[in-house]
């Protein structure tokens, strides 16, 4: 199945499986979360005029160019008298415009007579450094809309309107299974044959950052009654999301057990690497079983099953578009699977990590992005290629 279908799919499945429920949270809560309801501007913004610029508030109609006495000092945080006809007011960035005034002129435009006068030195214009009351946001207008992921940017413009709760999707609850019997948690020594248990750690680190609680199911052994006692111990998750254990091997039995006790719905992608992500259900609950190898579990959590989990929480747009770059690569290889290269910019061009094996996390770290080869095509330098940042999909 190509990749398209596969995340169509996906995210209409997705569709039918919302992560409803809501709680309020403290704003300091929550960052990362899902918006469950629009966030409407319970003030104008800014609340009243004020000035961009340290400097003198005057009345233009009412200036015949002459140096005018100064009547009051207006700083930010302070409730200014209306302008006396024939003054000007000192006033400060940020503080609110005496009634009356119509522009501001920055102090380096001034000069201060020996009586206290304050001159002119350039043309003045209505309006100038005045920012008007609403300029902003006006009461009522939609600021951000329901299925906003919350960010650094959307925190500081929720507290910019005075919302000290917000009304958020409850966090998915994802358990995390690392099948393999090679598997070994880091701190403990190898034995023969074993390797440490890395796709534990990329999972969770990202899916912390995704707002998701992690449930850490820890390592399972490369046994079916064992599989199917793991899953059924998880039935009150929102997903289950293992590694490993999907391909054809005689010990991959994620598939069977699939089959056995629910629907196998997703299986064997044209994409590399990736190739076997496993979608389906075990007694209801919906599984995604990542390939074990570190990079394929990488692509294919990033590219398909985070869209699945941001879907599921109401969010639009799940996916980065990246942009497109020329290539600093050839690549004579047509596949008949969609490649997603461990890539980095040098001037301005897409060029690949020398090892593109499956097995190697050490691309990943190594890259800024995803390139994409398509199906079936090959490359020549300065073909144009889109470029996905990791920055993005791990967001
Ligand atoms: N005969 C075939 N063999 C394979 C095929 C195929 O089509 N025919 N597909 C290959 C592809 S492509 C992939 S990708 C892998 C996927 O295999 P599984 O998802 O079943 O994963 P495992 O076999 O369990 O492990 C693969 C590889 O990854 C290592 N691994 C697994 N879990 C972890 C972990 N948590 N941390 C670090 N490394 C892990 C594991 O040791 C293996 O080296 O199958 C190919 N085979
Ligand atoms: O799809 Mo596999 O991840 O190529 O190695
Ligand atoms: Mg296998």
């Amino acid at each position: 199945m190509p990749v398209e279908d596969a995340l169509a799919r996906l995210l209409a499945l997705a569709e039918g499986a919302p992560i409803s429920t809501c709680e309020r949270v403290a704003l300091a809560e929550a960052d990362g979360r899902v918006l469950a309801e629009p966030l409407v501007a319970g003030l104008d913004l800014p609340p009243w005029d004020n000035s961009a610029m340290d400097g003198y508030a005057l009345c233009l109609a009412d200036w015949q160019g002459e140096p005018l006495p100064v009547s009051q000092r207006v700083l930010a945080g302070s409730a200014p008298q209306p302008l006396q006809p024939g003054t000007c007011a000192r006033i400060f960035t940020g503080a609110p415009l005496p009634a009356g005034a119509d522009l501001v002129e920055m102090q380096e435009n001034a000069e201060v007579l020996a009586d206290g006068r304050v001159r002119f030195l350039e043309p003045l214009k209505t309006g100038q450094n005045v920012r008007p009351r609403g300029q902003e946001t006006r009461t009522g207008e939609t600021v951000l809309p329901a299925g906003t992921r919350l960010g650094p940017i959307e925190m500081g413009l929720c507290a910019s309107l005075g919302a000290a709760e917000l009304v958020v999707r409850r966090r998915p609850v994802v358990a995390v299974i690392s099948t393999g019997d090679e598997l070994v948690p880091p701190g403990q020594p190898l034995g023969p044959g074993q390797i440490y248990n890395s796709n534990r750690s990329l999972l969770i680190a990202w899916l912390k950052r995704l707002g998701c609680a992690v449930l850490d199911a820890g390592i399972l052994a490369d046994d079916l009654e064992l599989t199917r006692k793991a899953l059924a111990e998880l039935a009150d998750v929102d997903l289950i999301l293992s590694t490993g254990g999907v391909s054809v091997g005689e010990a991959d039995f994620l598939g069977v057990a699939l089959r056995e006790e629910g629907e196998l719905a997703l299986w064997k992608l044209a994409i590399k690497p990736g190739k076997p992500l496993t979608f389906g259900h075990f007694r209801g609950v919906p599984v995604i079983g990542l390939p074990g190898n570190p990079a394929s579990t990488l692509v294919t959590f990033g590219l398909l099953a985070r869209p699945y989990l941001l879907r599921r929480l109401g969010v639009e747009e799940v996916q980065p578009l990246g942009f497109a770059v020329p290539a600093g690569f050839t690549w004579r290889k047509p596949g008949n699977r969609r490649e997603y290269l461990r890539a980095r910019l040098e001037n301005g061009r897409a060029v690949i990590y020398p090892n593109q094996s499956s097995g190697v996390l050490r691309s990943a770290a190594w890259a800024e992005g995803l390139v994409e080869v398509l199906e079936g095509t090959t490359l020549a330098e300065g073909d144009t290629l889109r470029f996905i940042p990791l920055s993005e999909l791990q967001a």
